[in-house]
């Protein structure tokens, strides 16, 4: 039987994929901001939520981020696993952190964390997928064999979060040349691409170098 979860992530699959058109004007309510200190410095978190979805979607700012310069900025989608609970199988936790510790080294920047778990298909998917590539599968092979493309996420609604803040123009950090591409076609300015590559590990291995042979990620040193 198919759970909530599969069917939610499927119709999501209906949505402007980020490849696709994206949505003219999507729309997502701003709610309320608070200060967020952290080990490295004392953020602003905004919170929005997305009336489609009731997903809780969040920023964090540092500094005067609506000044007009580009600003230094991480799109991370979130990934419970490796931003809250320290896996090792993927390297977002660690790319959370450097971007983190960058903007804070800068005093200057946004994080926008997108609440699209698991390229977009869910925790409950991601934790199935993790069970395909222990039996051999890599990431991409296990997300079409549940049925989902290789990566679902959308990009467009960081529009209405970085219209927000005054951000029209970015220093990125990524690996990721769709996320480059998904963002200059919401008509941001990617004014710069800084790689994030960090915590490359035996557990991880295998994950970044499917991101790099099949998603085309930028990842030097074979990975
Ligand atoms: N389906 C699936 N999703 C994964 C797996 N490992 C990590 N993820 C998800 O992959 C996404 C990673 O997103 P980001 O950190 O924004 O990064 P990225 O698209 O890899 O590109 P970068 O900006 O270079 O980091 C998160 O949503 C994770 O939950 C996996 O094995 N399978
Ligand atoms: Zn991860």
């Amino acid at each position: 039987m198919q759970s909530q979860t599969d069917a939610d992530a499927r119709r999501s699959t209906n949505a402007a994929d980020v490849d696709g058109k994206p949505v003219a004007g999507y729309q997502l309510d701003y709610v309320t901001s608070s200060k967020l200190p952290t080990p490295w410095a004392t953020f602003a978190i905004h919170v929005f939520v997305d009336p489609g979805t009731g997903k809780e979607h969040l920023a964090l700012t540092l500094g005067d981020v609506g000044s007009g310069a580009p600003v230094l900025a991480r799109v991370h989608s979130e990934c419970l696993t490796g931003d809250a609970l320290f896996s090792q199988r993927c390297d977002c936790g660690a790319q959370l952190e450097a971007s983190m510790r960058a903007i804070a080294e800068e005093g200057r920047g946004a994080i926008l964390y997108l609440r699209q778990e698991g390229r977009g298909i869910g925790l409950v998917n991601k934790i199935r997928a993790y069970n395909l590539q222990d039996a051999g599968a890599d990431t991409v092979e296990a997300n079409e064999r549940l049925g989902f493309p290789a990566d679902m996420r959308r990009y467009d609604l960081c529009k209405p979060m970085l219209d927000h803040f005054g951000i029209f123009s970015l220093r990125l950090m990524t690996n990721n040349p769709r996320k480059v591409r998904a963002l200059e076609r919401l008509g941001l300015r990617v004014e710069e691409r800084l790689p994030l590559q960090v915590n490359r590990n035996a557990h991880n291995e295998a994950y970044l170098s499917t991101k790099a042979v099949k998603l085309g990620h930028w990842l030097k040193g074979g990975q």
